[in-house]
């Protein structure tokens, strides 16, 4: 039985990992050994079985035990530990959900459903750094993955509408607090159905503008409003972001060669934990629309179409119907004015499964499984 190592197993995505994880009984199949940066000698999570105490995930002795270390611990964790634990003689198999190998040579970003035979070439290869993609990448390949496969995609702008929780933890707290804050300004006003709608606005903008609003993680407030940048600034203007749409994209789909041009504008808005996403497509051939369909709902077991018609829109392609599932929902599928090759689309995931935890869970399945 593999000695599997779990880094970041309870921070926000090593969570969702965990419970994932129970939910698949996958922890039978491994020895299961769990690490922390902060609480070594501790007791781990309940895993169904007998585990050791929590060891030190600094550790390079300790570490060089397993044979896959899964780590969604973060990214100056993986710059510390990763390259002394190669260097030590290391050979394992390491798995992670932060972005700092990502773009490596030799670490394949996984996201199974669209590129197992990318992975499988690499694991045949040797390779042994397989890393979790940006969440917004992974949900828009799970959702139109049907179209890039089927080489039918000449580019693809992306709008997006992505969720707290994106920025962590911290960031989904401070989005309620901004507007339990914002709630609590204009109560009294709210109840009283004789008060001045154009007050309550008043009232709100001046809340929002007031140091009284928390924003020490933001920045600025979100809560009724929107911030349109996400990640680092690049020297060409997009926002980091924004520029791991084509990078990454094409890492998965093994295009390095033959990139397709992907960009938009990301958007952080006040959702909890499911980004969205506005696409325009250009398909390289005036596919009919029915056509378009089955290949996107053909693509994978969780991609489900939505009817291009207000009331299902309404009620399955929104966070609120998509948080806390696997559904990867595309509707508002229709060809623009622009012409029979402008595909409209519009997607919603959740952005701590299938965007961050869930290839990793499948990653480390594959390998078992070898
Ligand atoms: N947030 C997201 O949606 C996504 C994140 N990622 C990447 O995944 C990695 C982890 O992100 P995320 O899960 O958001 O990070 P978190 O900040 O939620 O957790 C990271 C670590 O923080 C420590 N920690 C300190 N205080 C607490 C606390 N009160 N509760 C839980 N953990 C605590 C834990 O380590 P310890 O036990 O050692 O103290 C934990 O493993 C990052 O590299 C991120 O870039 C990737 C895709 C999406
Ligand atoms: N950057 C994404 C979250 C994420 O996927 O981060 P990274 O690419 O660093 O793993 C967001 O803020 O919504």
């Amino acid at each position: 039985m593999k000695k599997v190592g779990f880094i970041g197993w309870r921070g926000m995505v090593g969570s969702v990992l965990m419970d994932r994880m129970r939910e698949e009984n996958d922890f039978q199949d491994i020895e299961p050994v769990f690490f922390s940066t902060s609480q070594v000698g501790q007791a781990g999570p309940d895993v169904g079985k007998e585990i050791p105490a929590l060891g030190d995930a600094k550790s390079v002795d300790e570490l060089k035990k397993l044979d896959v270390i899964v780590t969604c611990q973060g990214g100056d964790y993986t710059h510390e530990v990763y390259p002394k634990l190669r260097e030590a003689g290391w050979q394992g198999y390491w798995i992670d959900a932060a972005s700092a190998l990502r773009m490596q040579d030799n670490s394949v970003i996984v996201l199974d459903p669209v590129n197992r035979k990318v992975i499988d070439q690499a694991l045949d290869s040797g390779v042994k750094d397989y890393v979790g993609g940006n969440c917004t990448v992974s949900l828009m390949l799970m959702a139109l993955g049907g179209l890039f496969n089927a080489d039918l995609v000449e580019w693809a702008s992306a709008q997006t509408y992505q969720a707290a929780s994106g920025a962590g933890a911290q960031n989904m707290r401070e989005l309620i607090a901004q507007m339990g804050t914002i709630h609590g300004a204009v109560a009294d006003k709210l109840a009283d159905p004789a008060s001045a709608i154009l007050d309550i606005d008043r009232q709100v903008a001046d809340t929002m503008r007031s140091s009284d609003l928390p924003q020490q993680h933001f920045g600025a407030p979100l809560a009724g409003s929107l911030l349109p940048w996400i990640d680092k600034e690049m020297e060409n203007g997009q926002s980091k972001e924004e520029w791991k749409a084509q990078a990454e994209t094409n890492k998965i789909l093994g295009r390095g060669e033959q990139p397709i041009p992907l960009d938009g504008t990301c958007v952080r808005i006040g959702a909890m934990r499911c980004h969205a996403q506005a696409l325009t497509v250009k398909l390289k051939k005036d596919v009919p629309l029915d056509e378009v369909l089955e290949l996107i709902r053909n693509a994978n077991d969780w991609v489900k179409v939505v009817p291009n018609e207000k009331d299902a829109t309404l009620r399955d392609l929104t966070p609120t119907a998509v948080t806390g599932t696997l559904t990867i929902p595309v509707g508002r599928l229709r060809k623009l004015n622009m012409g029979g090759e402008y595909l409209n689309a519009f997607t919603v995931g959740d952005q701590l499964l299938w965007g961050a935890a869930e290839p990793l869970r499948r990653m480390l399945r594959i390998l078992l499984e070898r």
